[in-house]
């Protein structure tokens, strides 16, 4: 059973206040969108939320103006593309009729298990269909914690709580919403990375769209399949660096699937609204290739001009399909494929590269807040990079751009004073012709260094960032040689999963003797040292894309400006209080993540206005409450 969300009849963003309202108000019983009177090709299901809107759709009214304060941009007009279809073209002949019964437990949109009431069964056909009892969708939430934290193996927690998403997506919201620092490792890194390696071994039903090198010349086709039609963000990946841990193929698609669910756990955006892809031009991984439970094509990867070719398909049908406003988040690219496509299609579409800008936009805004605890300006720092690629290489540029601002020096002295190092060594003017494009700002004048224990001695950073893929680089002498010449030493071990980090959190605190600001990408637990207890941070960009993205949708924003990224970081350096620097801290917690979103979609909104890219026009008054508004609830609705 495929379904259409209650909100996607609303309005092209599904915002502007609806989701608070619908949460208040009775709403109309699912309705199902089937294909063609015999329904032969699945149903699929919808529920109206307003009268008006399912009597515009029974008078055969395919204009649906739904609601006035719908104001992203305005109501939704001709679902299905029907009446917009010219006569030569193909077009899906859909009905509507009302979900219940059997069916309706079956649609996670809709289904609320045993929280349905005594009336919904009655008018829903649900009698016997469920055991008498009659639940709270908290109690819901305290079952299925505590059947949760039964499993000891990660992996089983993850695989719960993917079966809950497909059974009752509004639990499985409310469930991560709720104990949000307790299930981010389970939906997202760490465990996800070892969900994608075996994606195959455990892959129940399928989730988000797979479009392989077989789909080329059909990807507009395909996009038509997806149930949803009102997208407006798009997380996609072709699986070739999937966190730290390389290729995987068609199996990184659990990337995709647990951003998104992050986009509405932590940005609230409507789960309609996502849409997961994953780009399959073959892996280079052997082990996958002769895995037996593979779910990919089994060939060698495609690249060059076949690669360009399905990927430029996917971009035009994209925009041809949810029009010029729909957000492409470009998710664990290959370095070589990610710089590339982020400069191709950032001027013709709004596109956003997590793994550079994303992670580039967490590390300022923990940067920022750091000098609160080792005092002086960015400029007055030297930071050191062990990884010169995306994330790399996005973070130095962006503190460039941040130190440029604040000192008006020019880009290219502020870039002076950040160095990197790659698998070869420092990066120095002597390898320029060597030098990939996107490493050679970074070559600065220097002898030769080899090696990164050598490079930290030279350079003498305050300031160290891992973000190479490799685990256990920052060893006791790198560490050791940080804080023999810094009070305070930050040392950022960004890579992941867990087994991929720099360093531990443990080790950080240890070899530094209790003195290092440490965060890393993946969550490590508190460590004593000492007698003191520290709370290491996660700087992980999950703290910036679900509030990035919604500050573009909320304003209607068609382009990304490396301005709204340095407002993200600002927005969430603020949000870092004194009592979270006095644990050591250098970023707030989790648990106050909705607040953070708003807070960083607010600013990335206004920067939108400002730079005149958005299209919601008017500016609402208050950002911060118009995006907190506009946000997902997943609060169980009433049927009548
Ligand atoms: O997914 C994460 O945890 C952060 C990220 O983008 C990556 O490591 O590629
Ligand atoms: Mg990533």
């Amino acid at each position: 059973m495929i379904s259409l969300n209650s909100s996607s009849f609303l309005s092209n963003s599904g915002f502007s206040g609806i989701s608070r309202s619908v949460s208040q108000r009775k709403v109309l019983p699912p309705v199902v969108l089937a294909l063609g009177s015999n329904g032969r090709a699945g149903e699929l299901n919808v529920s109206a939320v307003m009268e008006s809107t399912l009597k515009e759709l029974r008078d055969g009214n395919t204009v649906l103006e739904v609601d006035s304060k719908s104001a992203v941009s305005g109501g939704v007009r001709d679902v299905q593309g029907e009446d917009a279809a010219t006569e030569d073209q193909i077009v899906t002949p859909w009905t509507i009729t009302v979900a219940s019964g059997y069916s309706l437990l079956r649609n996670p949109h809709h289904n609320k298990g045993l929280a349905f009431t005594e009336k919904e069964r009655d008018h829903h056909y649900l009698r016997g269909l469920l055991p008498p009892a009659v639940v709270s969708q908290d109690l819901q939430v305290k079952k299925l914690m505590a059947n949760i934290r039964q499993y000891t193996v990660p992996l089983q927690k993850y695989m719960a709580m993917m079966d809950l998403q497909e059974r009752n997506e509004k639990l499985f919201y409310k469930l991560l919403m709720d104990n949000v620092e307790e299930l981010l490792p389970v939906v997202y890194t760490p465990t996800v990375g070892e969900a994608c390696q075996k994606y195959g071994g455990i892959l129940r039903r399928p989730q988000g769209l797979f479009i392989s090198l077989n789909e080329k010349g059909k990807i507009l086709e395909v996009l038509k399949n997806w149930p949803e039609k009102n997208i407006q963000v798009i997380v996609v990946t072709d699986g070739e660096r999937i966190l730290g841990l390389g290729d995987l193929g068609c199996q990184g698609m659990g990337i995709p699937v647990g951003k998104l669910s992050l986009y509405t756990a932590l940005g609230g955006v409507r789960p309609s609204a996502c849409l997961p892809v994953t780009i399959d031009v073959g892996t280079n991984n052997q082990k996958l290739l002769d895995d037996e439970f593979y779910i990919g094509l089994r060939q060698k990867r495609a690249t060059g001009q076949e690669y360009a070719e399905l990927i430029h398909e996917f971009m035009c049908a994209v925009k041809q399909n949810y029009g010029e406003k729909v957000l492409v988040q470009f998710e664990d690219f290959a370095n070589h494929n990610a710089f590339d496509l982020l400069a191709r299609y950032g001027t013709t579409h709004l596109v956003f590269n997590d793994d550079i800008q994303g992670t580039a936009s967490v590390v300022l805004a923990g940067l920022i807040s750091a000098l609160n605890l080792v005092g002086g300006t960015l400029a007055e720092h030297t930071f050191l990079f062990l990884g010169a690629g995306e994330a790399g290489t996005g973070i130095a540029e962006l503190i460039a751009l941040e130190m440029s601002k604040q000192t008006q020096a020019p880009l290219e002295e502020t870039r002076k004073k950040i160095w990197l190092v790659d698998s070869k060594g420092l990066i120095v003017s002597s390898r320029m012709d060597s030098l990939q494009h996107f490493k050679k700002p970074w070559a600065h004048e220097h002898e030769p260094i080899k090696n990164l224990v050598d490079a930290v001695k030279a350079i003498k950073p305050t300031v160290l960032i891992g973000s190479s893929g490799v685990g256990r680089t920052f060893t006791k002498e790198v560490v050791e040689a940080m804080a023999s010449f810094n009070e305070k030493p930050i040392i950022l071990a960004l890579s992941n999963p867990t087994s991929q980090s720099e360093c531990t959190a443990e080790e950080a605190y240890t070899w530094s003797e209790g003195r290092a600001i440490f965060a890393s990408g993946s969550p490590f637990d508190p460590v004593e040292y000492n007698g003191k207890v520290f709370v290491p941070g996660q700087s992980n960009n999950a703290y910036i894309f679900p509030g990035f993205g919604l500050g573009l949708i909320i304003s209607g924003a068609i382009r990304v400006h490396d301005d709204m990224l340095l407002a993200a970081s600002e927005a969430l350096a603020k949000q870092a209080t004194q009592e979270n620097f006095d644990k050591g801290m250098i970023y707030p917690p989790f648990s106050n993540i909705r607040k953070i979103s708003a807070h960083i979609a607010a600013n990335v909104a206004a920067k939108a206005y400002e730079l005149g890219l958005a299209t919601r026009l008017p500016q609402p008054e208050n950002l911060v409450e118009y995006a907190e508004n506009c946000m997902y609830s997943p609060v169980y609705r009433s049927f009548r």
